[in-house]
């Protein structure tokens, strides 16, 4: 395939440039000054003294009191690429991503066909990236029973350059994609522990469900969101936790799966759940936990009846929950955010019906999640290092992305420049590029924090409405 031309990549005409603003985030506090980036690369970071002292005569771009601040990391989306494409697609879900501030996506496993579950199948994903990428985007392999007892079949994987895992204990929802108990996730943590790459879980367990017969004899409303609710409990988080907790002790210092890592995704729960979580992580577990936006902006009570958009698994939970949620991001017990983008067909989303029991679970977030963070955390103080830690840092650590995640020398050049005091109408207006805008839960809220500039190692992705012409993410690979 030829390559795109530099200038192609980047909506710039040049390498050497330095970008400059009263509000920098880095790891050293928030700076008024200038970032010099070469060649994709951070390559000197100066206060706004030193910058007077000895401006550049160079390329200078001033984006006077906007926020420059390291792209996001989302450690949890759902490409669909290749196989269910018309769901969303590498190209579309990257130019959302890219006009939404995200410079990396770590891509699920599961729901583009076939799933990524062995060496071939995840060429076959490389093959669907490639040149079709506006932003990096690594890749997460499938624990399914299949593989899982299959050292070999493992580390084959793990050898083409998966970040680390993901596993279900409960059904996914996808054929291909079986779901792991517990000795499957013990056998896929001691291979991992070679290799220091996590394993993610997706932790429910499916329980009897109490005084309720089944969803077919159930009287109540499928177009409740309570009754959704009620046939995926908390209890179900908590059940799948306990179990997790059980083999996770193998990853203390010294235990026989030292060096793997256990990152639960999308926590609901934050009651009984969070709980173990805490003691675990008091024992010296290698655990880590992400909650999602969605979980952070709505509660079950304000869903409106037939809105299957709010359609997702563990299901959003009471307005008692999300301040927990809220509580524990902020005092450290919750380690990062991701979106759990999960796009689908408008068609099975079942808006014709609004049956919440049989329409797609799944939240179509990606392009909107720094805006809602930020919007929503308002009310709690939110700061802009919080947001750095939650959306940079932590993921970029949970993946191995060692020059990802900080404005800091030797760092890639990915940054978002945004406003994070723009207010703005997600409308049918506002050029939303995933694929199907209809089916996103944040359509028709009022957000504040609009993005500017997107740079990917270094390449002007997106300012303004605009995207640079050609996709040129990097598959990242771990070796
Ligand atoms: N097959 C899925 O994409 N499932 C996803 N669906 C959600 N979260 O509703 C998930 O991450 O579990
Ligand atoms: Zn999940
Ligand atoms: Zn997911």
């Amino acid at each position: 395939m030829p390559q795109p031309s530099v200038n192609e990549c980047s909506l710039l005409p040049h390498n050497h440039y330095w970008i400059t603003s009263k509000r920098i985030v880095t790891p050293k506090g928030i700076i008024s000054g200038a970032v010099e980036i070469n060649g994709g690369n951070i390559v000197s970071v100066v206060g706004e003294e030193d910058w007077r002292r000895n401006p550049s005569s160079g390329q200078v771009r001033d984006y006077g009191e906007a926020v420059i601040m390291p792209g996001l990391i989302d450690v949890h989306a759902h490409l669909d690429d290749p196989g269910r494409t018309e769901w969303e697609g590498f190209p579309s879900g990257t130019r959302a991503a890219a006009a939404g501030g995200l410079t990396t996506l770590i891509d699920m496993p599961l729901n583009s066909f076939p799933s990524t579950v062995s060496e071939e199948t995840f060429k076959l994903k490389l093959e669907a990236a490639e040149g079709r990428i506006y932003v990096d985007v690594g890749f997460w392999g499938g624990l399914v029973p299949e593989n899982a007892f299959n050292a070999s079949a493992l580390e084959g994987l793990l050898r083409a350059g998966v970040l680390g895992l993901k596993s279900f204990m409960c059904p996914s929802g996808i054929n291909d994609f079986p779901m792991t108990n517990a000795s499957h996730i013990k056998e896929g943590l001691s291979i991992l522990s070679k290799y220091r790459r996590p394993l993610l879980v997706h932790a429910e367990i499916k329980q009897e469900l109490e005084g309720y017969l089944t969803l077919e004899d159930s009287t109540e409303s499928a177009r409740s969101y309570s009754t959704y609710v009620k046939t995926r409990p908390a209890s179900w988080e908590e059940a799948a936790i306990r179990e997790l907790l059980t083999v996770t002790k193998d990853t203390r210092t010294g235990g026989p799966a030292e060096g793997a890592h256990l990152h639960i995704v999308h926590l609901s729960d934050a009651r009984c759940s969070l709980d173990l979580i805490k003691e675990a992580k008091s024992r010296g577990d290698s655990v880590t936990v992400e909650t999602c936006p969605h979980y952070l902006a709505f509660s079950a009570e304000e869903i409106q009846d037939g809105d299957t958009r709010f359609k997702c698994a563990p299901p959003i939970r009471d307005a008692a929950n999300r301040e927990k949620l809220w509580e524990a991001l902020t005092d450290g017990h919750i380690d990062m955010l991701s979106s759990d983008h999960s796009p689908t067909v408008p068609e099975l989303k079942l808006f014709g019906t609004g049956d919440f029991l049989r329409a797609w679970g799944g939240i179509s977030s990606l392009q909107f999640v720094l805006p809602v963070t930020w919007s929503y955390g308002h009310k709690y103080g939110l700061t802009l290092e919080q947001l750095v830690s939650w959306w940079s840092e932590k993921p970029a650590k949970l993946a191995g992305l060692n020059l990802k995640g900080a404005i800091a020398i030797g760092y890639y050049a990915d940054i978002v420049v945004w406003e994070p005091e723009v207010e703005f109408d997600l409308n049918d207006n506002h050029p939303i590029y995933l694929k199907h805008p209809s089916i996103s839960a944040y359509l028709g809220s009022r957000l504040s924090g609009k993005v500017l500039a997107t740079f990917v190692r270094g390449n002007l992705v997106y300012e303004e409405g605009k995207h640079a012409p050609a996709a040129c993410g990097v598959p990242i690979l771990a070796r």
